[in-house]
């Protein structure tokens, strides 16, 4: 018999109230023997008095829910526990459960694993639960929402349903060869094809929004030494993160600083300042400035006002399409109007506080027109866009074969990679891999 899995489904430690959760055959067995009653009625809180079978020994009371399979979250028989938020009151009942026959601990991802094999959602919907667990920001709770609600599942199948439609065809070709026709592909199924193509490349081309939103996006800060740089880190983070002094060349390593702004995740790179170098120190502190600057989501270019006219070069060279221009120091000089590399420069004081309100608003607002897209759900997985990259590829090579059942193979495969990622074909081995990541209880 398959087991009777349970866990806390609230994080350990001292809470109001701490839930652990039961699915399995055994489930409902689990409440009448700690309650001594019957079933309360499905999916209706009650209050019970909870007690061990073994001693009789009283363990709490709580509330407990009844949701009989399939309709629950694993699909199969689940109960829950409401209880004092304590850990002696939490680890008594684990206790309890851990005696009765059949049951055992769940592991981590279980019960949304369970979920996904009885069919309750697809993959990308469960990995969707785990990334909404997670969400630290309100950019990345949206995001997992809207993939749990299956948005990103429906695009998949959707091409997947084309596909197989287009795969139809092209079996028709193999079955009734039209003679004049030695194409691999016909006229029929090319277009299909080729629209696939461009949609599935769309999708891909998306400069990885939606994995960014998960992970974070990165922004460097970038400037000549004594620019104020880190004092700019800090102001943002508003703690002292990185050293500044009035030494040129204080920072040498990249300092990063994680921020909710406006909603985005967001990882805040302070550098080494710009120039030559003294020593190599120095000169690797610049290489890594540098470095962060190539693979920055945006960057801010931080000058000094006091310099004014001067601009640095060498701040100068990174300023792109991709870049915010600061004028910093703006309490000591009168704040300039003017442009830089094309750029409205914005006149900010990390000493004093003044500008920092625009910045970090203009900042939100380069963000979010890069990251948010309504309407076009957003790749957000590394596992998602191998998949789909192997379907762009497999499709491109049925394009050119230059017989229908090479053709169709190629198809095929396309197809395979597709449902690999909602979860429609062989992916037991994946299974593993996906749902280690999630923690227990989930
Ligand atoms: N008046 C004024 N001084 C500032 C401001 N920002 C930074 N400073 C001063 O400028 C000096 C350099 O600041 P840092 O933040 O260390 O500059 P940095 O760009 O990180 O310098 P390096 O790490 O050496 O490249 C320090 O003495 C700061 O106190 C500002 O807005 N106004
Ligand atoms: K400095
Ligand atoms: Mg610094």
């Amino acid at each position: 018999m398959i087991p009777t899995i349970f866990a806390p489904a609230t994080a350990p430690g001292r809470g109001g109230v701490a839930i652990v959760r039961v699915s399995g055959p055994r489930a409902g067995d689990a409440l009448t023997i700690l309650t001594g009653r019957s079933l309360p009625a499905p999916r209706t809180a009650a209050v019970a008095r909870l007690a061990d079978p073994r001693s009789g020994e009283f363990l709490d009371h709580g509330l407990v829910l009844w949701f009989p399979g399939p309709r629950s979250f694993t699909g199969e028989d689940v109960a829950e526990f409401h209880v004092h938020g304590g850990r002696a009151v939490v680890a008594g009942l684990i206790d309890a459960l851990s005696a009765l026959q059949g049951f055992r601990i769940a592991e981590p991802g279980e019960f949304s694993r369970r979920g996904f094999e009885n069919g309750k959602f697809d993959l990308t919907a469960a990995e969707a639960i785990a990334d909404l667990v997670d969400a630290e920001t309100s950019a990345q709770r949206r995001q997992a929402l809207r993939q749990m609600e299956g948005e990103l599942g429906r695009l998949y199948e959707d091409w997947r349903h084309r596909l197989t439609h287009a795969l139809a065809h092209l079996e028709a070709d193999i079955d009734f060869p039209d003679e004049d026709l030695p194409e691999g592909v016909s006229d029929q199924v090319r277009p299909v094809l080729e629209s696939l193509i461009a949609g599935l490349r769309a999708h891909l081309d998306d400069k990885r929004r939606g994995e960014r939103l998960r992970d974070g996006i990165h922004i460097a800060i970038l400037g000549a030494p004594n620019a104020g740089k880190s004092s700019l880190l800090n102001a943002l983070a508003r703690r002292e993160a990185a050293i500044v002094s009035e030494r040129a060349g204080t920072t040498r390593d990249v300092v990063e600083v994680h921020l909710d702004l406006g909603g985005y995740p967001v990882v805040l790179a302070d550098t080494a300042g710009l120039r030559e170098a003294a020593d190599e120190i120095e000169s690797e502190g610049i290489r890594r400035a540098l470095a962060r600057a190539a693979q920055a989501d945006l960057k801010l270019a931080v000058f000094d006002a006091t310099s004014l006219p001067d601009l640095d070069a060498q701040t100068l060279a990174v300023v792109d399409e991709d870049t915010l221009v600061v004028l910093n120091k703006c309490d000591r000089v009168a704040p300039p109007e003017m442009t830089v590399g094309g750029r409205v420069a914005l006149a900010v004081s990390a000493a004093t506080g003044n500008g920092l309100a625009e910045l970090i608003e203009r900042l939100t607002a380069e963000v979010a027109r890069r990251f948010e897209a309504p309407g076009v759900p957003a790749l957000t997985r590394a596992r998602h866009r191998s998949a789909l990259e192997e379907c762009v590829g497999s499709l491109e090579r049925a394009l050119s074969a230059l017989l229908p059942e090479l053709a169709a193979e190629d198809v095929r495969i396309a197809i395979r990679a597709l449902g690999r990622i909602t979860g429609r074909v062989d992916v037991e081995d994946l299974l593993d891999v996906i749902f280690r990541d999630f923690c227990i209880g989930k």
